[in-house]
């Protein structure tokens, strides 16, 4: 199956999945001086209740902590949206060195990782469903940089032994993802896709502008996961990020001056 590795790589993905040329794939390099700046944008508002978290899953590309969304108690609207969106997971891209691993770039720089927190549109009976929709996901986007130890992590990064091989989870619970998110909420925003596979033409990205830092220790952790699941010859669980991709014409607004 699709990977990121040189013979199942984002540059293979077409093979398969015809929509990686499509006109409105992700990620996209931002270069803030040719955004729009769109005073009618919104704040964004976005209001999660920990005990939504369901668990923490090595899903062979990532890992992901998967939330409770069958009501509206952990939820994104404002911003460039309209409606509700429901979280259903967040999760990271990263690479096996600092230099690399953020999906979107800012001007053509790369960061060592990007967080993304995933979104339905509740107008859609389900995420399954909303993924299908030009209007049904609203994922942030969060850029990592190299820094202090960041404390908000170590949660996360705690639970990763537990989780180390393609298919282990593990429970978690009680986490709140308001804490990740910078102090600035201004972002930049367009229409895009999935960044994997079936990299569907869904979604609202939603950049934030300001990163939250991690340190050199934590991107360790990070790249100790592996790809690859129990008994198969290990491969370590980096560079899984999808370079970016023509804008094809695509605006890029931007929520501040
Ligand atoms: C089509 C549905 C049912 N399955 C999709 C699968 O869960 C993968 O979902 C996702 C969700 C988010 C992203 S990203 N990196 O763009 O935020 C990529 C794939
Ligand atoms: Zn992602």
């Amino acid at each position: 199956g699709w990977g990121y590795e040189p013979t199942n790589g984002p540059d293979t993905w077409a093979a398969d999945f015809p929509l990686a040329n499509g006109p409105r794939q992700s990620p996209i390099n931002i270069i803030p001086k040719e955004a729009h700046y769109d005073p009618s944008l919104k704040a964004l508002k976005i209001r999660y209740d920990p005990s939504n978290t369901k668990g923490i899953l090595n899903n062979g590309h990532s890992f992901q902590v998967d939330f409770v969304d069958d009501t509206d108690s952990s939820t994104l609207t404002g911003g460039p949206i309209s409606g509700v969106y429901r979280l259903k997971q967040f999760h990271f891209h990263w690479g096996g060195s600092d230099n690399r691993g953020s999906e979107h770039t800012l001007n053509g720089i790369k960061f060592p990782c990007e967080l993304h927190l995933v979104h339905w549109n509740t107008k859609y009976p389900s995420f399954g469903e909303a993924a299908e929709k030009p209007d049904g996901l609203a994922v942030v986007g969060v850029f990592l940089k190299i820094g202090a130890a960041n404390p908000r992590l170590q949660k996360v990064l705690d639970a990763l032994d537990a989780i180390k091989t393609k298919g282990k989870q593990t429970t978690f619970a009680n986490f709140d993802p308001k804490t990740l998110l910078p102090g600035s909420l201004d972002y930049w925003t367009y229409e895009g896709s999935l960044t994997t596979p079936p990299l569907l033409e869904s979604v609202t990205w939603i950049v934030l502008k300001e990163p939250i830092s991690i340190s050199p220790a934590q991107m360790a952790k990070f790249r100790s996961l592996l790809f690859t699941g129990d008994g198969e010859a290990p491969c370590y669980m980096v560079d899984n990020y999808r370079p970016p991709q023509p804008l094809k014409g695509r605006l890029v607004r931007a929520s501040f001056k």
